[in-house]
């Protein structure tokens, strides 16, 4: 039996990452037959007995960092070859394999990133430890609360896009501050495919300038135990558990 590891850092959102893994496949000579797969967290494999193979288990997982997808793969594999035959011969094969997929892997997701529209929200804070949320006063999302924020250009940044997002729809000059996380969004986005678009949320100061709902119906300054009781967006509801981490760091 042995066990390998790698860490790849996929310059794409979580959605991509896990939608162009699933497309390239899997750098191996025998089909693997999917047992586990939780978009666009995790997703495990494993080989068809008879294969070459007595066991191999090839586990992925999905995490959002600032800098992008962090893609952690675990492969297990015991061989049916006896001796030392059995433990090193297929670990080089698929280490070699795994590496040269990764590769390509990676480029492809930048590549396809650029193709999909994300959106960028700002969790703002102030002196009191409050958070801004902001309901939606148009559109068949109306009346439910959000993060300000809003799609990301081509060719923009994520920060420059929360910048001027915030300066159209409030009025305010912001710093961005810490990345807080990233969630798949249910719906069509700018016309991409469902859920491919995600929404990643950055906390956040008001440096400059005084609040005005240019779009929203609403805003409100809210402490961390009011958040739960709102009518969100239901896309947002698992980024609240890192909101109000952030609230509670000071
Ligand atoms: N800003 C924001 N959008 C969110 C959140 N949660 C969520 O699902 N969304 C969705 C709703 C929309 O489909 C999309 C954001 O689009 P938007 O209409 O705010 O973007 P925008 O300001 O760039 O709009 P526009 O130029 O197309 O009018 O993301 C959130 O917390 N904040």
């Amino acid at each position: 039996m042995f066990q390998l590891r790698f860490t790849t850092l996929v310059e794409a959102p979580l959605t991509v990452a896990f939608d162009v893994a699933r497309s390239l496949g899997r750098p191996w000579p025998h089909p693997l037959q999917e047992v586990v797969s939780e978009r666009p967290w995790r997703d495990v494999h494993v080989v068809a007995p008879g294969r070459g193979w007595r066991t191999l288990v090839h586990t992925r997982s999905f995490t959002a960092t600032a800098a992008g997808t962090l893609v952690e793969e675990q492969v297990d594999a015991e061989a049916a070859l006896p001796g030392w035959l059995g433990r090193l011969v297929p670990r080089r094969r698929v280490a070699r394999a795994m590496q040269a997929h990764l590769d390509a892997y990676a480029a492809a997701a930048a590549r396809r990133a650029q193709e999909v529209t994300q959106v960028v929200g700002a969790a703002l804070v102030d002196d009191r430890q409050r958070v801004l949320v902001a309901q939606r006063g148009s559109g068949p999302l109306a009346g439910l609360w959000e993060f300000p924020g809003g799609k990301v250009e081509p060719g923009e940044s994520e920060v420059s896009a929360l910048v001027r997002e915030c300066r159209e729809e409030l009025g305010v000059g912001i710093a961005p501050e810490a990345f807080l996380g990233e969630v798949p969004l249910d719906g069509v986005v700018a016309g991409g495919v469902p859920g491919a678009s995600t929404l990643r949320l950055y906390g956040g100061r008001i440096i400059a300038g005084e609040l005005v709902a240019h779009e929203h119906s609403e805003l409100r300054w809210l402490g961390p135990d009011e958040l739960e009781g709102l009518a969100w967006i239901p896309a947002d509801r698992p980024l609240l558990p890192a909101v109000r981490d952030l609230l509670a760091r000071g």
